[in-house]
């Protein structure tokens, strides 16, 4: 059982060092249970690499975080209470899109009787339900980020870590999308969202963390980061964004440079 009054997520000074490389640099963050965090960053800023260390994918060179409860260093532990939909979801080509969602399902503490019902409602949610039967191989990008995303929130983890989930779908699924995280959210699971469209973080997110060049260097409520601390004025998300991740004059080459 994990345990509910535990922040979904706690991490500190958690650090990924890649040769000379510092991916993420002594992140310390805490996630409520049943928010939106949007996690917001440059390419290269680290969120992959958090993600992977939060998802017990990568280990840490430093630094300590829990999620759900459990260490990160407890993989057994820590799976099931997490679903993660990375920048290319894992799926079977040879499978239909229903047979991968019950292969997914198999893998996680559910019945066969929830795991038929949730995957129905799913399904039938994001408009899939007349390709289900049809094998993977011929869906297009948006149909695979569906499935992908599916099979993230199936077994109803207290975290899901979701990349880009918007990613490759059309206007109508990417609202669809969006409605789906924020009722998730309402449902007590927590979403931990990364994405490089600003407007969907500023509609959903409770928190958002900035990284950038690996540190963690903005966090707060979107209202928050976005009014300006001298003079209280407000800009918009994109606006506060740019601002905060702009390399300092003084720092000439940051973002080439190693964090230490
Ligand atoms: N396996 C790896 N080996 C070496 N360096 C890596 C590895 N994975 C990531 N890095 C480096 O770590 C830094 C952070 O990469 P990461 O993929 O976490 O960024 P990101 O914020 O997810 O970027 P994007 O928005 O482009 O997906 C980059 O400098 C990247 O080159």
């Amino acid at each position: 059982m994990s345990p509910a009054d535990v922040p979904a997520i706690e991490t500190d000074d958690l650090t990924k060092q890649y040769g000379e490389t510092t991916a993420v640099s002594g992140a310390t963050m805490t996630v409520d249970r049943g928010t939106v965090y949007g996690f917001l960053g440059p390419n290269g800023a680290g969120k992959t690499t958090t993600m992977r260390m939060l998802t017990t994918l990568t280990r840490p060179t430093s630094g300590t975080a829990r999620v759900a409860g459990y260490p990160i260093t407890d993989r057994e532990a820590v799976t099931p209470h997490i679903g993660y939909l990375p920048e290319e979801p894992p799926i079977y080509d040879e499978l239909t899109g229903r047979e991968q969602l019950e292969y997914a399902a198999g893998l996680r503490d559910l019945t066969e009787d929830d795991a038929a019902e949730r995957i129905e409602s799913l399904l039938e949610r994001f408009d899939l339900l007349a390709d289900a039967d049809r094998r993977i191989e011929g869906y297009s990008k948006g149909m695979r980020q569906k499935v992908g995303v599916i099979q993230a929130v199936l077994h109803e983890p207290v975290v899901a870590f979701l990349d880009e989930p918007t990613s490759g779908l059309d206007p109508r699924a990417a609202r669809t999308m969006r409605e789906t995280i924020a009722d998730l959210a309402d449902r007590e699971m927590t979403i931990f969202l990364s994405t490089h469209i600003l407007p969907v973080v500023d509609e959903l997110a409770d928190e958002i963390g900035v990284i950038h060049d690996g540190k963690l260097v903005a966090q707060g409520d979107p209202e928050t980061l976005k009014s300006r601390a001298e003079t209280g004025e407000t800009r918009s998300l994109e606006e506060a964004f740019l601002e905060i991740t702009q390399d300092s004059p003084a720092d000439g080459h940051a973002a080439g440079s190693p964090a230490e």
